[in-house]
């Protein structure tokens, strides 16, 4: 397989330990796309087992070029909407984490156009939360409810419009600082809140998908959770997501689901 990939934190890396780790010969070509040469470089180094031939661009173009197949995005708001349609045109399929960047509505149509356009499609992990497969049959019999709650250590929450919201060091007991639709939520949220995103998208849409997000001194976990009342099912479950080691925003599962997504490609029997 050769693999392009966006980014090089902490998402890169655990998605490409895990695939190194399950199919240490999948990967002919890794091709990884970054803003810093140095730190795709350093990705690259660090993962050296994973892929037999690797490159690091800085352009999209040369990106391209290199020949990288089905190409992950693990690299932010800010990459989706600069790299998402040019992916897609060249008939790429993209496997999307950032995916509260389609709470922007003209975004999300540009890019089904260019990959309309391209013949290819976009894929969306469940990333960090899981249930969304019950969620997603769940909609195709009726309307269902559905409330996400994201909870995390105020650390996690730093840098982000929290701080402007809530005393992120001051706090004592878990503090909602954020209630309301899944759309304002991964637009203001964008480290922090794609698995909202993935939620609409997988069930009722950006506007109905109800959210909460909260800094939580008492934890040290991310913890995600998904209530669904529907026709079909009801189901209420709860996530405990260890952080990343470099970047506590983001739980391990996120760059599992990621190379999941890519075992996937070459597996005979997909769950
Ligand atoms: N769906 C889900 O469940 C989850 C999704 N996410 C998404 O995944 C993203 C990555 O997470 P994580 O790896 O932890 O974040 P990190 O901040 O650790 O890494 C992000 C990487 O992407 C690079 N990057 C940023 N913008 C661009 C760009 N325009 N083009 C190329 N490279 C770029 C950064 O480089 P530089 O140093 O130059 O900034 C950095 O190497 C998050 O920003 C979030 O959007 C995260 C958690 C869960
Ligand atoms: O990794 C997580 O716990 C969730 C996350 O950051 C996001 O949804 O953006």
């Amino acid at each position: 397989m050769k693999l392009g990939l966006i980014g090089a934190g902490g998402m890169a890396a655990t998605m490409l330990e895990a695939i190194a780790a399950h199919e240490p010969r999948l990967l002919d070509h890794l091709a990884v796309l970054v803003r810093d040469r140095a730190k795709g470089e350093a990705l690259v180094a660090a993962q050296g087992s994973c892929a037999r031939v690797t490159s690091v661009h800085t352009e999209i173009e040369d990106f391209l070029h290199s020949g990288a197949g089905v190409v992950c995005e693990c690299a932010g708001h800010g990459a989706v909407r600069e790299h998402g349609a040019a992916v897609l045109k060249a008939g790429r399929d993209l496997v999307i984490a950032s995916t509260g960047a389609l709470a922007d509505a003209s975004l999300l149509e540009a890019l089904k156009a260019a990959a309309v356009q391209g013949g290819a499609q976009m894929l969306l992990p469940a990333g960090a939360v899981g249930g969304i497969d019950a969620l997603a049959a769940a909609r195709l019999l009726g309307t269902p409810r559905v409330t996400y709650i994201g909870r995390k250590p105020p650390r996690a929450w730093k840098g982000t419009k929290a701080e402007a919201l809530v005393a992120l060091d001051a706090l004592t007991e878990a503090t909602t600082f954020y209630e309301g639709a899944a759309r304002d939520a991964a637009r203001d949220f964008p480290q922090n809140a794609n698995v909202a995103a993935t939620i609409a998208l997988a069930g009722v849409g950006f506007e109905a998908t109800r959210v909460r997000l909260v800094a939580d001194p008492t934890i040290s976990a991310n913890v995600h959770e998904l209530e669904v009342e529907s026709d079909a099912v009801r189901f209420s479950i709860r996530l405990v997501g260890v952080p990343s080691r470099s970047n506590p925003k983001t739980s391990l599962t996120a760059g599992l689901s990621m190379a999941r997504a890519v075992l996937n490609r070459d597996a005979v029997v997909v769950v």
